[in-house]
């Protein structure tokens, strides 16, 4: 996902603003507003996708207020759930129209669990990695009245977990930080801190003060009718994505990156004997898991100077003779290949968590049966290898007419 324009070059819609857009989409442009919410909720949880995967935070808490804001954010738990979070729902204050029934049967239909307040720990840090804050959009007037105002408390209880340096759950404000003013924010710099707010339609004053690292939009559905008429600056959304980051992505620290590779249980009496055939069922794997370019493999050779390059090349076959890939014969591989005929592949296949490493020969006698521009290598592994050795020797002095 691309990252978008600086927060400031992008525009900001007042209250009153945002409620026009609101009845104008759903007036005279004629949207429902199932349509809007939809694609809200959608943008919602394609954004907390893009940050926070479902192997490190899964567990989720959306806490929904009485409007179209908590609305978003049930349409948003629904999503997470086929996205493979597991999300509760805490909706105190239910809004008993046909619209909100309906999702509130959805998610039961796929058995997310409702909390009521009661049944909330007081300390959200160890029951949730994900707290979806959908109370209030930009409808909000005054102070949070109950029992919002004690669920709004519990989420600034978790900021004190930052000095703690202990883990605690990251709060997403759908549209706006619940209990902060639409225009002036976080009035008194007592509210909640978002760790990711998502904007729907275009952000509103309040973003201004959100120092959180992670904004994103969402709601692609703004037509330049209403983008012309409030002179709108949007980022683009790249692609058929349903949000798009405002500003830039904080600073990584590399060293705290780490995937939580859970694999299934893989014995060695599972393993092929012949390692080709063991190969090419992996390949098979990564081809039905969709995965992209699943024959791409990186090449690493080693010149006369004994300094190794690697690079990404595409597989083009593969049979007990060896592996197939092409190369123009003139290119820093292929003349290093001619130097030193040892190479190595690595294949890896990230969403299967498996990686193969072969090394190679590359196998002269070969080429007058390959496609012009290939080249085939063998596997150390391979029988063939002793025969291939005694004709390398053999064509020690003809290598130049092949490269
Ligand atoms: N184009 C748009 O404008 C869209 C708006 N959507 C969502 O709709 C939201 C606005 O929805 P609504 O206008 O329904 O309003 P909100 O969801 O912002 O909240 C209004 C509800 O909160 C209550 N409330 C207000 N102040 C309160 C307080 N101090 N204490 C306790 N309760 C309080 C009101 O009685 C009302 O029930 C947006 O922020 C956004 O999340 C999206 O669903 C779709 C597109
Ligand atoms: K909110």
């Amino acid at each position: 996902m691309s990252s978008a324009q600086n927060s400031d070059s992008v525009s900001h819609l007042t209250q009153r603003e945002a409620a026009e857009i609101d009845e104008t989409l759903m007036g005279p442009l004629g949207f429902s507003v199932d349509q809007l919410m939809e694609l809200a909720g959608l943008s919602v949880a394609t954004s907390i996708a893009e940050v926070y995967k479902p192997s490190e935070y899964d567990r989720v808490l959306a806490i929904c207020g009485p409007g179209s804001n908590g609305g978003d954010g049930l349409v948003a738990a629904r999503h997470l759930y086929h996205f493979g979070y597991k999300p509760s729902v805490c909706y105190p204050k239910r809004t008993q129209k046909p619209l909100y029934t309906g999702l509130v049967t959805q998610l039961e239909s796929l058995s997310i669990p409702f909390l009521s307040v009661e049944d909330l720990p007081l300390d959200f840090s160890k029951d949730f990695d994900i707290i979806v804050d959908a109370m209030f959009g930009f409808s909000f007037h005054g102070t949070p009245r109950p029992p919002f105002d004690d669920l709004i408390k519990r989420l600034l209880c978790l900021h004190g977990y930052d000095q703690t340096r202990q883990k605690r759950p990251v709060i997403v404000s759908v549209d706006i930080p619940s209990g902060w003013h639409v225009e002036e924010g976080d009035i008194g710099d007592e509210g909640i801190k978002p760790d990711m707010l998502v904007s729907l339609t275009a952000p509103k004053l309040c973003a201004k003060k959100s120092s959180g690292p992670h904004h994103f939009l969402g709601g692609r559905f703004v037509p330049p009718v209403i983008a012309d008429k409030y002179k709108l600056r949007l980022p683009p959304y790249p692609g058929t994505s349903m949000c798009v980051r405002i500003g830039k992505a904080p600073n990584v620290d590399i060293s705290a990156l780490r995937e939580n590779y859970i694999s299934p249980e893989f014995l060695e009496e599972q393993v092929e004997s012949d390692p080709i055939n063991q190969f090419r069922k992996w390949v098979d794997d990564a081809i039905a898991a969709g995965l992209r370019e699943p024959n791409a493999m990186a090449l690493s050779t080693v010149g006369k100077d004994g300094k190794p390059s690697s690079r990404m090349v595409l597989l083009k076959g593969v049979d007990r003779g060896g592996f197939v890939w092409c190369t123009n014969y003139e290119s820093r591989k292929a003349c290093e290949l001619c130097d030193n005929p040892h190479a190595s592949l690595l294949f890896y296949w990230d969403g299967l968590n498996r990686q193969v490493s072969i090394f190679l020969r590359l196998a002269l006698f070969h080429l007058s049966t390959l496609p012009a521009g290939s080249l085939k290598m063998v596997p150390l592994f391979s029988p063939s290898l002793s025969k291939l050795e005694s004709y390398l020797l053999d064509v020690k002095n003809q290598t130049e007419q092949f490269f």
